[in-house]
């Protein structure tokens, strides 16, 4: 098989369906690894966003799904999960033999493989860290999918981050709930961290670069430590401190119930795009 990541610019090497906020952060990805513009393709009926794709990364995405899209090794799938039907029967017939990788939450590749006639379909749930490089994806293939494909998947989603292989699909409902949907908790969790320090009398630009260092030190601390997250949250909490303080009104409030309450809704949401707009 040609790989996606071809370089001939004679030949189209990717193809987007849906060129917005998902697509854009795989695609700065691509451009910042050195893909050229020439090999990547964008279908994006939205003239607004086409023009901001123009802006950003010099491709002139298409209104509408054209006979080019054939030329694509890969077609990534970035349309909402209620448009993603109609975006395949649109676009679909114009992929040629490609390898699909769909990033859409809740459509199981059952469904995709309908619409699509292919059985050769990777599920990926990437988050907008992407964006920067420091995107989390888990990724799910079907039992078609050759280990060839796997790896020119992997080429693609490693230059948005790290990668993890999942055996089985229902697996990424759970992981849409944590990680995909995950950045905004965060962001939502440094708002209230901003907010606080402001009415504090901090000024915003003050609580703004003091929450948001304080997330990446902690996330980079968790990240290289080889303690459980426990143990370094123990040792911020003095006996009788101001963490301490903070933390009892946390349990107080019954935080950790409400966060994880939240997360399963997340995930039942993604279980219930799949039946509400997958194939019967
Ligand atoms: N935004 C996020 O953080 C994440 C999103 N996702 C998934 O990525 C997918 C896209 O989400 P976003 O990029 O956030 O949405 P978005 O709304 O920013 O982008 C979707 C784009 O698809 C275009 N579109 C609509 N109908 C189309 C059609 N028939 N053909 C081609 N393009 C069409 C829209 O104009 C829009 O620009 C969703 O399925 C979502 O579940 C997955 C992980 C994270
Ligand atoms: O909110 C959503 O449905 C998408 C999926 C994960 C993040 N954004």
């Amino acid at each position: 098989m040609t790989s996606p990541l071809r370089t001939e610019t004679t030949a189209y090497g990717i193809a987007f369906i849906g060129g917005g906020n998902m697509a854009s952060a795989i695609i700065g990805g691509l451009r910042k690894q050195g893909m050229p513009a020439s090999q990547i393709q964008i279908v994006e009926p939205w003239a607004e966003q086409r023009a901001k794709l123009d802006a950003e990364f010099g491709i002139t995405a298409q209104a509408e799904p054209g006979a080019t899209l054939s030329s694509a090794g890969l077609v990534v799938w970035a349309v909402k999960p209620q448009t993603f039907r109609q975006a395949a029967l649109q676009a679909g017939p114009h992929t040629g033999h490609a390898l699909h990788l769909s990033v859409a939450a809740g459509i199981r590749s059952g469904s995709i493989a309908g619409w699509l006639g292919t059985e050769r379909i990777v599920r990926a749930m990437p988050n907008t860290p992407a964006l920067v490089g420091k995107g989390m994806t888990a990724l799910f293939a079907r039992p078609a999918v050759t280990a060839a494909d796997q790896l020119a998947v992997e080429r693609v989603i490693q230059t948005t981050g790290e990668y993890l292989w999942l055996a089985q699909e229902e697996a990424l409902d759970a992981v849409t709930a944590l990680s995909g949907s995950g950045p905004a908790y965060v962001f939502y969790f440094i708002e209230a961290m901003v907010q606080a320090g402001t009415e504090m009398g901090l000024s915003r630009a003050q609580a703004h670069q003091l929450a948001v260092e304080t997330f990446v030190g902690a996330s980079a601390l968790a990240k290289a430590s080889s303690e459980p997250l426990e143990t370094l949250r123990e040792r911020v909490t003095s006996k009788g401190g101001t963490t301490y303080a903070a933390l009892t009104a946390m349990e107080q409030a019954g935080m950790k119930q409400h966060f994880k309450h939240a997360m399963h809704a997340a995930r039942q949401r993604a279980a219930k795009l799949g039946d509400e707009f997958g194939a019967d």
